[in-house]
């Protein structure tokens, strides 16, 4: 019997550190966390191995960024690390300044540390403005900011806006991403078998091998989706990485899986395929609901099923 008097355990959320990125904000967008514990960690890995060691109850994961694509580490992990499943989805809008030590300026600057992600979305304005200088790669964009006070190998950093409130540094050049509506996507990743209630507006993602090196083998994956009527949002390809040439598909495909086309997907995809993983159905960022073909609604889905049970249910009568 439980006791209604005591205090709910409280959960335990990693997510990339320290306090201030990016992936912090995306934490701040998931309701069940607030007045939960957060755990600022180093780096992909300590998240994901705080999840699977039980740490912690979930982690928050950068998985896309617009401008720069799939971030191919976190792609790899959930490929690759068992037992992980994706349960929320959250979009947070990326900018970026440069920063530096107070008095630096801007025509002494040689070194720059940034998070590659952050990185790739400024080197547009960054070589025009600093031709010539070196990159020395940082954990996360806080981090960059950070290590400028800390170790002092670089001369100024990629960071986030609003990184100078915490930090004793000033701001060089403001907004300096090359596209002003850059976004990153985030995964709310755990070990919980339990799958997000279906809302409509949903996303399942999915790993995929394909059978060997057979003709027509990925066009009979992507017919799996289309036979349904199921569309996909994202695919990429990812090196499974024992031999040259053997890759995986990462796929996110719009619905969940108790939506009968999905599930009907589902099963013909694991037919086909030589490995598939089902990473989770979660409610899509956006929240904007699906629009369904009618040819490919539940209902259409049932009626086959019961039509099939009808003519088996008199044949099979002695
Ligand atoms: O969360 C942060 O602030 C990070 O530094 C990480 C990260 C990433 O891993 O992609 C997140 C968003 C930005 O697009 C750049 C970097």
């Amino acid at each position: 019997m439980s006791d209604a008097s005591l205090p709910a355990p409280t959960r335990t959320y990693s997510y990339l550190g320290p306090r201030g990125t990016f992936t912090e904000r995306a934490l701040a967008q998931v309701p069940e966390a607030v007045g939960q514990t957060w755990r600022p960690v180093q780096n992909l890995g300590e998240a994901l191995d705080d999840v699977i060691s039980g740490r912690s109850d979930a982690a928050m994961i950068a998985i896309e960024n617009s401008i720069d694509g799939g971030v191919s580490v976190a792609q790899d992990a959930l490929a690759t690390v068992p037992g992980l499943r994706v349960i929320g989805e959250y979009l947070v809008p990326v900018s970026f300044d440069l920063v530096a030590r107070r008095g630096t300026k801007l025509e002494n600057i040689r070194v720059l540390n940034a998070h590659p992600v952050a990185y790739a979305q400024s080197r547009e304005l960054l070589d025009v403005r600093l031709p010539g200088h070196g990159h020395i790669p940082a954990a996360s964009n806080v981090a960059a900011a950070a290590d400028l006070l800390e170790t002092g190998h670089a001369d100024a950093a990629v960071a986030p806006p609003g990184i100078t409130d915490h930090y004793d540094l000033e701001v060089l050049l403001s907004d300096i991403g090359s596209n002003k509506n850059a976004v990153t996507r985030f995964l709310l990743v755990s070990t919980t078998r339990v799958i997000p209630a279906r809302t409509g507006a949903d996303k399942t993602s999915l790993i995929a091998e394909l059978p060997g090196n057979e003709s027509g083998a990925l066009l009979t994956m992507l017919e799996q989706f289309s036979a349904r009527g199921v569309n996909m949002s994202m695919i990429e390809s990812r090196p499974v990485g024992d031999e040259m040439g053997r890759y995986r598909f990462i796929i996110d495909a719009e619905g969940h899986i108790l939506d009968e086309r999905m599930a009907e997907a589902l099963l013909g995809l694991r037919r086909s395929l030589a490995r598939l993983t089902f990473l989770g159905s979660y409610p899509a960022a956006d929240r904007s609901a699906i629009t369904v073909d009618p040819r490919f609604s539940d209902t259409v889905f049932l009626d086959a099923r019961e039509w099939l049970r009808d003519i088996l249910g008199a044949d099979s009568r002695p």
